[in-house]
């Protein structure tokens, strides 16, 4: 057998953003994308100095903004990788490069019905590949790291950025430019890696996947509404107007709209069944049920609006009834 047999084999998706964005000035970290993007193959082989520490294949996918990501790419990407692995059986993992922007929404849509036998690592950066102390390469090298990693498997889907591993539920961008954007408020990261070396450590709770992805439809709307103070319900009225199965109220934390916004949704739950979830605009702990009892919402438990929004997406699209709804925001 040849040492080249011993090496792990982990297929890469380029899926946009700025990890493989070029710009003309290495010192440009802001407006960049003018020199044009990378391609899997053309990042791979930047980075040479892997080779004899991960095998890196690359699939072929059209990359976009993380702005102009969402559900029907994320579900094209579990179809690619699904071929893939029955291509190549051997495969260890996955690593997504995404942008940024929406790469904790990607990270946890693809955690809530990724069903594939090995895991898939979603990874970014924040500058891009041309700039001066991009941080991109590290982040990718230890994402097919984390990818190759037979602990890894269990946890299915992870996100790894400046030397941290995180749960998709848990992670959020907290800084726009900060190499260390990428944080888990309350429980911190599950492991790290130092260097090329991976050390996962606590072993999160895993839940089922939601529905199975094959054949997914358009997913119902649901909208998210910002609570600020003076809101009025004409959001509200707006969403429900634009067919919305559920609204998500990005709360006053730890969990409060407005008189005005509560009376409208209320009226909406009781009077044509509407759904609401009640998150925070705080990024730490949780959205509790005892405040959202008396007005009929479901409370949104560790979530953020966004994440809310996406499992409520999956969830309507499975049939759940609101009582199994509100076990999965507790979740
Ligand atoms: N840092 C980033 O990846 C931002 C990027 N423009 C995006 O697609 O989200």
């Amino acid at each position: 057998m040849t040492e080249q047999a011993h090496i792990p084999k982990v297929a890469v998706i380029v899926g946009g953003g700025t990890l493989t964005a070029l710009a003309h000035d290495p010192f440009e970290i802001r407006d960049y994308g003018q020199a044009g993007s990378l391609t899997a193959a053309e990042l791979i082989a930047r980075c040479g100095a892997i080779s004899d520490r991960v095998a890196l294949v690359p699939l072929d996918f059209t990359p976009l903004p993380s702005f102009d990501m969402g559900p029907a790419q994320w579900l094209a990407l579990c179809r690619l990788c699904e071929e893939a692995l029955r291509a190549e059986p051997d495969l260890a993992g996955f690593v997504l490069t995404h942008g940024t922007g929406s790469l904790e929404e990607a990270a946890f849509f693809l955690s809530l019905v990724w069903d594939l036998p090995v895991p898939l690592v979603v990874t970014g950066a924040q500058r891009p590949a041309s700039a001066l102390g991009s941080d991109g390469y590290m982040n990718f090298f230890q994402a097919a790291r984390v990818a190759a990693c037979p602990e890894a498997r269990p946890q299915r889907v992870l996100v790894v950025l400046h030397g941290e591993i995180h749960r998709p539920a848990e992670v959020t961008k907290t800084h726009n430019f900060g190499l260390d954007s990428f944080r888990s408020p309350d429980l911190g990261p599950v492991g790290l890696v130092i260097g090329g070396e991976v050390r996962l450590g606590r072993a999160p709770a895993l839940r089922a996947p939601l529905l199975d992805w094959r054949g997914m439809g358009p997913l119902p709307r649901v909208d998210i509404l910002h609570c600020h103070s003076g809101g009025d319900a004409c959001a509200i009225e707006a969403f429900i107007a634009a067919g919305a199965r559920a609204i998500v109220a990005a709360g006053f934390a730890p969990g409060y709209a407005t008189s005005a916004q509560a009376a409208r949704l209320e009226v909406w739950i009781r009077d044509a069944g509407g759904l609401v979830v009640m998150a925070s605009r705080a990024a730490g702990s949780v959205v509790a049920t005892s405040r959202n009892d008396g007005h009929g919402f479901l409370p949104a438990g560790r979530h953020s609006p966004v994440k809310a929004r996406l499992l409520l997406q999956l969830a309507l699209a499975a049939g759940l009834a609101p009582a199994e709804i509100a076990r999965q925001l507790a979740s």
